[in-house]
């Protein structure tokens, strides 16, 4: 009888699992086979027992001891299978998880657009749980036929016959079994993509839930995140029935051959061919190779893990950023972008943007909403990879950096912080290197956040889901992070879009003073802002449309208009002598 699931068709990342838990899948296929051997010979002796004491053989108590020792060893065995199908499992599982996270984590913010940040999730943890059972359940599977196999081996070697009645059957559970894989794939899979779906919607709703609470939306949204149940509710039903119909047909044929095989024997016994104990053993050998059926819930398992590995492996598809070797020689931060252009959503949203930013300057960018400016502060930084064009740092392209020396050159601050870390101050060291006590409070005073973080209960020891903070102050968290950084560049995203101007104008001088050796590249909508810098980029319609300082471009009508939005942001800049 043939596997009814080729090894040449399982998932990459089956295979590679497989690899990984190696040696525990070989002990478990062992430890399964010593049992299915145990379970063989079981027989055998108790048929041999039966007939010594029935003629009453000296030589009967060795045999009855025999099958006490082979009971034992199967306990042993059932045991120790247990733990090891347990642990192999969560180590499984555990892998997987490391490698999905690791690679969703390489992969950035593309993944999350492709596949959804709960659909992720549910792959991550749900998914890769499921997918953990596969080298387990094949063990177990690989084991589970050899039990069968060597029962009509063991039959055939006390009389044929009763082997032959086996044979029969087995091309119907065959049969069965190889529908069960077929059919219950399809089902699996879109078991597992409608779940997707819904962890999808789940995950959006409750990052979105101030929006959905101020719109009245909540019963809307709670039927639209479970608008695909029945969906589910059919894939599921179709699953269970081609797993019920299987293990029903299993269930009928099974029974079926054991009469088959008990028939014959007793046929052979009443001709003396067979006798009492063989009589026995062929029955229990009967049993055993009907248990066959038990195959169905784990070929079912299997199906199940197998279409997991391949929601998971459609995952590490997706490619991830590639790194060099290099490290930066030394500098001071020259930042060039050549013939930058970045597509997105079939747009050309930068246009051969060329820029560069001297060492130990500062540039702003500004544009009207949606010209690219944080598409460009993530190229500068390598967040993401432009579709034509090049950075350099000191001469050397971002793409050819090793990945460490890369983090380390370039700091970020952006508009909403992600607060990573166990306490504020673990948010604020949040990094490698990570900085040490002294840095973290001289880049918290430089951020204007240490007042602040001092009124929390526990002060910098405070745990970051215990500090309720208000925008501004997130954003002067994320300032001191990128402001603790040893870096060459630093790269603010529009982070200084939530505070007051006057916290704004401090941040900005310390940004100017406290990291004076280093080059600034800023996004920013205020004019004030832009007013500190050294020089402006203005960006319009995917293109550099001039870059001078603030005081020169003011003079174009066009650059007033981008700030013209913003009253206060104007009156501002014309008191830093913007003129106009
Ligand atoms: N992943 C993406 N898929 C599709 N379009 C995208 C994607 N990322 C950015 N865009 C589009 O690129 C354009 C530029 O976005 P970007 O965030 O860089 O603008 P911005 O100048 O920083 O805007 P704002 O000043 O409003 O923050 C926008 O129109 C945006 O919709």
């Amino acid at each position: 009888m043939t596997t009814p699931v080729p090894a040449d068709c399982a998932p990459a990342l089956l295979r590679a699992a497989t690899r990984h838990s190696g040696a525990r899948c070989a002990a478990l296929a062992l430890a399964a086979l010593a049992a299915t051997g145990a379970n063989l010979l079981l027989p055998a002796a108790l048929g041999r027992a039966l007939d010594l004491l029935l003629a009453g053989a000296a030589d009967a108590t060795r045999w009855v001891l025999w099958c006490a020792a082979l009971v034992l060893l199967l306990a042993v065995l059932d045991a120790f299978d247990t733990v090891l199908d347990g642990t192999t499992t969560a180590r499984t599982t555990a892998w997987l998880r490391r490698r999905l996270t690791g690679h969703v984590l390489a992969v950035g913010p593309r993944a999350v657009g492709r596949f959804g940040s709960g659909d992720l999730v549910a792959r991550i943890v749900g998914i890769a749980a499921q997918a953990g059972t596969a080298p387990a359940t094949l063990a177990a599977l690989f084991a589970g036929l050899a039990g069968p196999v060597g029962a009509v081996v063991a039959l055939g070697l006390i009389s044929p016959w009763p082997a032959a009645v086996l044979l029969g059957g087995a091309p119907v559970l065959a049969l069965s079994l190889r529908v069960l894989a077929r059919d219950s794939s399809g089902c699996a899979e879109r078991y597992q993509q409608v779940q997707g779906r819904m962890a999808s919607a789940l995950s959006e709703a409750i990052e979105g839930h101030r929006t959905i609470a101020a719109a009245g939306t909540a019963d809307r949204t709670v039927a639209r995140i479970l608008r695909p149940l029945p969906e589910l509710s059919r894939a599921g039903h179709r699953m269970w029935r081609v797993q019920g119909r299987a293990a029903a047909q299993a269930a009928a044929v099974a029974p079926l051959l054991q009469v088959g095989v008990l028939a014959v024997a007793g046929f052979l016994l009443a001709r003396q061919r067979l006798t009492v104990g063989e009589l026995l053993a062929a029955s229990r050998y009967a049993v055993l190779a009907a248990g066959i059926g038990v195959l169905v819930g784990q070929l079912s398992g299997l199906v199940q893990a197998r279409t997991a590995a391949r929601r998971l492996d459609e995952v590490l598809a997706e490619p991830a950023a590639s790194y060099g070797v290099r490290h930066l020689p030394p500098g001071d931060g020259e930042l060039e972008l050549r013939g930058i252009t970045v597509r997105r959503g079939g747009r050309t949203v930068l246009d051969g943007v060329d820029l560069v930013v001297p060492a130990g300057t500062t540039l702003a960018v500004v544009g009207r909403s949606g010209t690219g400016k944080s598409l460009l502060a993530a190229v500068a930084g390598r967040l993401t990879d432009p579709d034509e064009g090049e950075v350099r740092l000191d001469g050397v392209p971002l793409t050819e950096l090793d990945r460490g020396a890369l983090r380390r050159a370039i700091a970020y601050a952006f508009e909403r912080p992600a607060l990573l870390g166990e306490s504020v101050e673990d948010t604020i060291a949040f990094g490698v290197p990570r900085p040490d006590r002294a840095r973290v409070r001289e880049a918290a005073l430089a951020a204007r956040a240490d007042a602040f973080v001092r009124r929390l209960p526990d002060g910098y020891a405070t745990p970051v889901a215990d500090a309720p903070l208000s925008g501004g102050e997130a954003q002067r968290l994320g300032l001191a992070r990128a402001f603790a950084r040893d870096s060459r560049v630093l790269i603010l995203d529009d982070a200084l879009s939530s505070l007051d101007t006057i916290t704004e104008q401090h941040i900005t001088e310390a940004l100017l003073h406290h990291t004076a050796s280093r080059t600034r590249l800023l996004v920013a909508h205020r004019a004030s802002t832009a007013s500190r810098a050294d020089a402006v980029a203005w960006l319009d319609g995917g293109q550099v449309r001039a870059v001078g300082p603030h005081s020169e471009l003011w003079q174009l009508a066009g650059y007033r208009e981008v700030f013209g939005a913003r009253p206060e942001g104007v009156a501002r800049a014309r008191s830093y002598g913007g003129g106009g």
